[in-house]
This record gives C-alpha cells, structure tokens and sequence, in this order.
C-alpha cells in the first residue's frame, strides 16, 4: 500500500507526515494480500474488539456449552446480536477486503479461509437468532462466541505477525547507522568534504558517487546517471537522469558520478530508512506462496467441498433442510483457522527476533522456508571471503612517458569517485605521497570493469585484465601474470586508449572464511566463487579455502547469468556479496545474502543482511531456517493438520457408526491447537 500512495504523493513535503505516521501506525501489507490493501490500524482494532468480544463470549454459549462464568438473561441475545453485527463488521473487515483481493486474484488463501469462517459463523447465528426468537421450530444454535473469539485471535495474529516484521525494520534502521551516513559536499573551489547528514543544508551541493545512496532531495547539475528510486516510489526499475533532473532521498545512485543540489535535508535521511523498512516488508511476498497460506488455500477448497458435499447428502438422506444445513455449517466451523492464523506468526515473530539479536537482518521471510533446500552457495570474492581492504604492492609504469607517481597520481583522480573497495586502496597509497589529487571530470563507472573520466585533457580508463583481453589491448603479460600469480588484483591505467601502466593491491582473506567454507561443505551445500577479479587471484584464494568451482573475471550480468545456470540444472542457490556487482545475482539467487559493510546497492537487493559482516553468521542463519521451518511445519500440523480427522468426522462421514464429532468436541480441539502452537513457537532456538 505504501506502494500506491507514495506514486500519488510525490513531494518530499509529503513524506514526512508519511514517514512519521507510518511508524506507529499499522498500516503494513499483510502476506497474502495485495499491497494496495489497508489493513488499518490492528492494534487499535484489536483492543475495540476486545471490549466487543468479551460480552458476547460471557453471554453466548461456545457451540452450545455453558461455560462456567457464562450467563444469559431476557434480551442478552439482543445485545449479542447487536455487539456480533458491530464486530463482524469493524473487526472483521481486514479479512473481508483481504478475501475480495485473493478471490480478485483467483488465489483464495489464508484471507479467503479467515472470511469463510467468520461470514459463516455471523451469518447462520444471525439465522439462529431469527429462528430462536420468532419461528417456533426448535431451539437452533448460534456460533457468535465462535465468531468473536476468531476474529480476535485473527486480529491478534496480524498484528503479532506486523510487530515483526517492524521490528526487523528497526533493525535495518540501526544498520545503516552503523553504515557511512555521511554526505560529500562540495563548494565552488570544487573541494570534497564528508559532513554527517545533519549538516546538510538546503542550498549545498553533495557529490554521489556510483552506487551510493542518495543523501538528500535535491537536482542533479553535474553529470548523469541512472538511479534506482524503488524504495522510494515501488518502481522497480533503473530510471536515467540528467542535469537538472530531480533525485529523491534514499535512491539508489547507479553508474554515474553526480552532484546534486540539496532541496530537502534533515528528515529525508530518516526519511529513506522508512522507506526501505517498508519496501522490504512489502518485497515479502513476491517470491514464493507461503506455507501458511498454501495451507489455507488447501483447507478452504477441503472445508468448502466436505460441507457442500455433507450438505447434499444429508439433505438426500435426511430430506431434512434442517440437519442438512447444520452439517455444513459445523464443517466450515471446524475448518476455521484459529490456531492456523497464530501457528505462522508467532514463529516469524520469534524467528526474527532471535536473528536480529545474531546480527541476521532478515528481510524477506520467506528465505527461512527456502533455507532448507539450498544445496549450491555461490560466494562473491572481493568484500565478502576477502576483507577488501587492499593495500598497493606495486605501481609499474609501461613507458618512459609517465613516472610510476604520475599513474598513482591519475588513478587516484579517478579512484576519488569510486566506492570500490580497490579504490580506497590506491588513495591510501596516494595519500602518503602527501600530493594533491588532480581533479577528474565526466567519471562514469564501468560495472564490473573499473571507471573512466578526463584528467588535464587527457582521456583516462580504469580497466581490469579482462578488459584489456576482451578489447585486444597490448600488456606486458610477464608482468602481469608475475603479479596475478601472487593472488593480486591488477588494475590497469590506459591512457588516450593505451595501456600505461598498473596498479596491484593486495587482500586478507577473511580469518572466519575457511572454517566456515568447510561446514558449508559438510552439510552438502557446494560452494562456488564467482568474481570479477582475476583468475589467478580467484585460484589463489579459492585453493587456500578449499572451494573446487572457480568463475572469475566476470561481469555483474555474467554472474547474474551463472545464478540462473545454477536454477536451470535444479539447484537452489543461495548467493553471498557485497559489491554493486553482486546486486543482480543477489537478487536473482533464491536467497540473497548480503554483507552488512558491503555497499548499499547490495544490501538493499538481498533477503537477508549480515549485520556484523561476519561469515559464520551464514551458518547461524542456515540454523535459524532449518529450526523455524521445522517449527512452522509443526505449527501448521497442530494449528490445521487435525482437520484431517474433523472435517470428515464433522461432515458426518462415520454417522452410520453413530460418530458424529459433536461441535463441543470440535470448539475443545480447536483452542487445544492453538495453546500447543503458541507455546511451541516460544520454543524455536539457534543451535
Ligand atoms: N574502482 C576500481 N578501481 C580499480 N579497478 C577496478 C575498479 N572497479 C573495478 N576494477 C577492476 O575490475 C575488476 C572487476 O571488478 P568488480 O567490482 O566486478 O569485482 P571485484 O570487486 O574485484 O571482485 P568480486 O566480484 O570478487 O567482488 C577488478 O578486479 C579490477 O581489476
Ligand atoms: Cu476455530
Ligand atoms: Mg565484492
């Protein structure tokens, strides 16, 4: 929903009443409905429906039971009646709207079975009623007590279910603290300086380099680039802009250098947090169907078949529209989704929680129930096995036309612009020749390549070997496979189109890496590097931590394009990065894994974050999935699986036995599952 209204409103002015309203409010799509849905304000909801609730369950009996502090008096049915159409209405009208979406949608789930069971409950106690009170045909029993109780429980799941998903959101908040939430201004000499967001102003201009966040509203006067705005508009796609185009807060940056002049400060930076925090809960759904929600897509085409099905062959037999009636209605009754509509919730709730406490962002749920099948692990080189914390092991220089200083000097100008782990690299080495950096003009990124731009007229190109390959550009081979052979990453300068000289950098592998690559073996999940560094650098790192599948010198397509390869023999991939280059195989992959101090392009395209960066929490996340699915699928046997025997039972199928499952029986088994799935979701661990 948030979706729908940010394309309506699109003026900063407007997100901030948004932004602070949404926080406390429980307007979130909820799985299993459309985004556009509302599901207003649970919390409140769920309180008035309470003070609803309580009088009707004291004044109605539970399918026909007395309860012990029940009592009834001359006009109580009245009241209950009224009380029941008022909360059926103003409760049950999530349900009722999430249904009209799913039937909508040809895709009947848990919505549908929550709107079945509560319209059938109200509507034959409302014909109860009438019988009871001016037809003179038998006492006939209501389920208002029914109705009340689930649409509580219904309300109370939801709202459990939103929590966590919040709460997950607070987490991501806290994350991106923990990232860089700076901005570069720039003033008219053209000199940089890192300010914290705070002390933007309007009326400054901030420079973004590729691939970084956005740091404010502003307009583009230098430069052009395409920037992702989908966690500000929902639009997921890459839009190109220009000079004197406007940038919204929290965008994307993608392949170009700009600066932006500031529009809007201060709120837009928190601004952004809500956004995304939002746009990931709604992100949820677009992968899998849910296991819940399969679940209740099965047990309405059951209920609604068995009480049909019970319905005619009680009429047939019985000729009795009476008997034939009630059979049905105690079917779909038993189907209801009491403890089904908690089962799901209360573990996410718990699943999540218990992750963030690890360092494990999850954003997308439904990566904890595709866990269990991941058996391939494709792990990105540079950031994620490796620190990507280079430092320079050699500066050569091609020709007699440039000094060693002056490749370092230009690639630095260059490397300026650049978020690259290589980057900061070459400016630490830049940074001890105590020199100042020339100033690059019209810096555009090269994905997966290196960046290009103009320094003092003279054409400038930051390039990898492959580059150099693909483009038949001469090198000195011996000194490149010298340098590749120790496990370096060789970056080249071309200049005006000729090869000028290189820069290599070395790295450390990350100390956790190893240990961790081993359990991921023994658990028979295969892992796989792909990189785009170079190949003797890949085999270098990948022999000293045990990985046999090596694709090295890629481009951020060509490993999107492996994640598919993968899928198409079958496997299910789960993808580890951090780079921009990593984001559309992190995407791609059926889980995406991103490393908590990688770049922001990469964190908001994975499924679940590794807030501390570190690689053993790949391990504690594989446990929390296994763990929570196995708590889900319990959850879903004690919260729907006894329906197996009910149902049947309920449509009368072992009457000519004499068993009838009488509705007491059914109303017990009921609040019995869901007590068990509450307790058994408060059970769920890491191990
Ligand atoms: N900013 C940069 N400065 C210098 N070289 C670069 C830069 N960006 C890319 N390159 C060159 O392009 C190659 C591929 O870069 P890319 O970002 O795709 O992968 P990577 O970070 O080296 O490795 P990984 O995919 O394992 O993270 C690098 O190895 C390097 O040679
Ligand atoms: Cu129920
Ligand atoms: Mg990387």
């Amino acid at each position: 929903m948030m979706n729908k209204q940010m394309n309506h409103h699109n003026h900063h002015s407007e997100y901030h009443e948004m932004a602070h309203h949404d926080m406390n409010h429980a307007e979130m799509s909820h799985e299993g409905m459309d985004h556009s849905m509302h599901m207003g304000n649970l919390k409140q909801k769920f309180f008035v429906s309470l003070c609803l609730a309580i009088p009707i369950i004291i004044l109605s009996p539970m399918m026909g039971i007395n309860l012990p502090f029940q009592m009834t008096f001359t006009g109580s049915d009245w009241i209950v009646l009224i009380l029941a159409t008022i909360l059926f209405f103003y409760g049950g009208m999530p349900f009722l709207q999430g249904a009209k979406m799913e039937l909508k949608g040809k895709n009947p789930a848990m919505m549908t079975l929550i709107s079945l069971g509560i319209s059938v409950a109200y509507l034959y106690s409302v014909y109860a009623f009438i019988s009871n009170q001016f037809l003179q045909n038998g006492h006939v029993m209501d389920f208002f007590w029914e109705l009340a109780t689930l649409i509580l429980i219904m309300l109370l799941g939801h709202w459990v279910e939103m929590n966590a998903i919040q709460n997950a959101g607070n987490a991501l908040q806290k994350m991106a603290e923990l990232l860089p939430s700076t901005a570069t201004i720039v003033n008219e000499a053209g000199d940089l300086k890192i300010v914290s967001l705070q002390e933007v102003q309007v009326g400054q201009f901030v420079v973004v380099k590729a691939g970084e966040k956005v740091p404010t509203d502003g307009v583009i006067t230098v430069g052009k680039t395409s920037i992702n705005e989908s966690m500000v508009t929902g639009e997921s796609k890459e839009v190109s802009k220009a000079i004197a185009d406007q940038v919204i807060g929290g965008s994307v940056n993608g392949s170009g250098t700009i600066t932006v002049k500031v529009t809007g400060t201060g709120e837009s930076g928190y601004l952004s947090q809500v956004m995304q925090l939002v746009s990931s809960a709604q992100k949820e759904k677009s992968k899998v169907e849910s296991l819940s929600d399969k679940v209740a897509k099965w047990l309405f085409y059951i209920a609604l078949s068995f009480g049909i099905g019970a319905f005619i062959v009680w009429l047939l037999m019985t000729k009795d529209l009476n008997i034939a009636f009630e059979r049905m209605v105690t079917v779909l009754i038993i189907a209801c989704p009491h403890a089904l509509g908690l089962a799901i919730p209360l573990v996410v709730a718990r699943s999540t929680s218990l992750g963030a406490k690890n360092g494990l962002l999850i954003k997308n749920r439904q990566a904890l129930e595709v866990a269990k099948k991941v058996d391939t692990i494709l792990m990105d080189k540079t950031g994620t096995l490796t620190e990507g914390n280079f430092s320079v092991t050699a500066i050569k220089a091609f020709s007699t036309a440039y000094t060693k200083e002056d490749i370092l000097s230009y690639m630095s100008a260059l490397e300026n612009n650049s978020s690259h782990p290589l980057a900061t690299g070459v400016l630490k080495e830049q940074k001890k020749t105590k020199q100042t950096i020339p100033v690059a003009t019209d810096i555009r990124n090269i994905a997966g390549v290196g960046l290009e731009g103009i320094v003092a007229q003279l054409q400038l190109k930051i390039v990898s070997v492959s580059y150099l390959n693909k483009n038949q550009l001469v090198y000195d081979q011996s000194i490149f496979h010298e340098l590749a052979s120790k496990g370096y990453t060789v970056s080249f300068l071309l200049i005006n189109g000729e090869v000028a000289g290189l820069i290599a950098q070395g790295d450390q592998i990350k100390p956790q890496a190893k240990k961790m690559i081993q359990a991921l073996k023994s658990k028979g999940i295969s892992p796989v590097m792909l990189t785009g560094d170079n190949k003797q650098a890949a085999v270098a790192v990948a022999t000293y931590l045990g990985i046999d599948a090596i694709h090295a010198e890629l481009l951020p397509e060509e490993k999107e394009q492996i994640v598919r390869d993968y899928q198409k023999e079958g496997k299910t991939v789960m993808m580890v990065g951090d780079g921009v280059n990593d984001a559309p195989s992190l995407v791609r992959a059926d889980i995406g894994i991103a490393i908590g101090a990688g770049t922001d392009v990469a964190v908001e395209s994975a499924d679940v974050i590794l807030v501390k960066s570190d690689l053993a929490d790949i391990l504690h996340f594989l446990s929390l999935a296994r763990n929570t699915a196995k708590k889900m699928l319990q959850n879903l046997w004690w919260g729907a699986g006894y329906n197996i025997l009910a149902i049947p039972l309920a449509a009368g199928v072992l009457a000519f036995a004499g068993v009838i499952l009488s509705p007491a029986v059914g109303a017990i088994l009921m609040s019995f599952s869901t007590v068990i799935v509450a307790i058994n979701a408060m059970l769920l661990k890491i191990d």
